[in-house]
């Protein structure tokens, strides 16, 4: 089914006013919508509990291929946050566009990626190249998040320096470190990258990555090892990002390891396992996992960052509807 809607209200009112979420909204108060970009609408869905963040593309069969369109229907569906890895490759004005429109929507804006490399030792076995691509990164990211007042930034610190013998398993040589020489390497360069961001405010999250269903090779795995790193980075610009998805798979034993690693985590993402689609898909009980956090009175975003399980504008109200599941606590 296509998007092909004259306007972002008349769909709503036609697709979502009858929607299957009858229960779980209420009107929202004058009060708060006035001032607001929605003022004239009544409609709206109750707030998450947790700022679970959608993608742009996730609701495109529901509000259309704008992003802006996207995004004002994210708010109308009661999220609070916006997620957008690829928000480096819009253009400055649309970033500018996007802050703005989160901001008059009373939204947080979660990650976008700053750094990622799945194949090279670049944080591990820099050359001058890497190390003058991976600080001019960080520049950028100070500046793009200024545009959509980002407080957060991914950085995925390349692969381990392990010398190609296997042909295709990974896609770099060269001559392989011990494990302490290549952590200390991954130390330094974030050393290097908090000088670069620390004076903005902006907060680097360091995704550990599972090796056994996306990313072979990728240095940071498991989320110990990114509490190590981070506490000897020792920087308020250095923090966790522990993608649920990827630690059930490398790890398990999620709520006793995100309380282990809590005073380093800076932001959490979601997914479901296996499929990496959208909560009750797979494996993770998200309604616990999403108590405890909130218990621990965590104000953060929580990055929807996995595919719909179906397509069209029945997947897209059944990803709503799952959050909606997990939020009842
Ligand atoms: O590529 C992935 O799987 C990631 O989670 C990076 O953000």
């Amino acid at each position: 089914m296509t998007a092909a809607i004259p306007s972002r209200r008349s769909f709503l009112h036609a697709a979502f006013a009858t929607t299957a979420l009858a229960g779980l909204s209420r009107a929202r108060s004058f009060a708060e919508v006035v001032g607001s970009e929605a003022s004239t609408k009544t409609n709206q869905a109750e707030k998450f509990k947790l700022a679970y963040a959608p993608h742009p593309g996730m609701f495109k069969a529901s509000a259309g291929n704008d992003v802006l369109d996207q995004i004002r229907f994210m708010a109308d569906q009661g999220f609070t946050a916006l997620e957008y890895n690829g928000l480096p490759s819009e253009s400055p004005e649309m970033q500018t566009k996007i802050g703005d429109l989160l901001g008059r929507l009373d939204m947080q804006m979660g990650v976008f990626v700053a750094y990622g490399n799945f194949d090279s030792p670049t944080f591990a076995r820099p050359d001058e190249d890497s190390t003058t691509e991976i600080l001019t990164k960080m520049k950028d990211a100070v500046e793009i998040s200024k545009r959509v007042n980002a407080k957060w930034c991914t950085v995925v610190p390349g692969s381990v320096d392990q010398q190609n013998n296997a042909g295709d398993w990974n896609r770099y040589g060269g001559a392989r470190l011990a494990e302490g020489y290549q952590t200390a390497n991954v130390i330094d360069m974030l050393r290097r990258c908090v000088d670069v961001i620390e004076p903005s405010g902006l907060v680097m999250v360091l995704e550990p990555l599972n090796w056994y269903a996306n990313h072979g090779g990728t240095f940071l795995q498991r989320s110990d090892q990114a509490y190590a790193i981070c506490r000897a980075v020792d920087s308020p610009s250095c923090k966790i990002l522990f993608d649920i998805y990827h630690q059930q798979i490398t790890e398990g034993n999620l709520i006793p390891n995100i309380d282990a690693c809590w005073d380093e985590i800076a932001y959490f993402q979601s997914g479901d396992n296996p499929g990496r689609n959208e909560p009750y898909t797979g494996e993770i009980n998200y309604r616990n996992v999403f108590a405890h956090i909130h218990s621990k009175g965590y104000q953060g975003v929580i990055g929807m960052e996995h595919g719909n399980s179906e397509k069209g504008i029945d997947g897209e109200r059944k990803v709503i509807e799952a959050y909606r599941r997990a939020d009842q606590f």
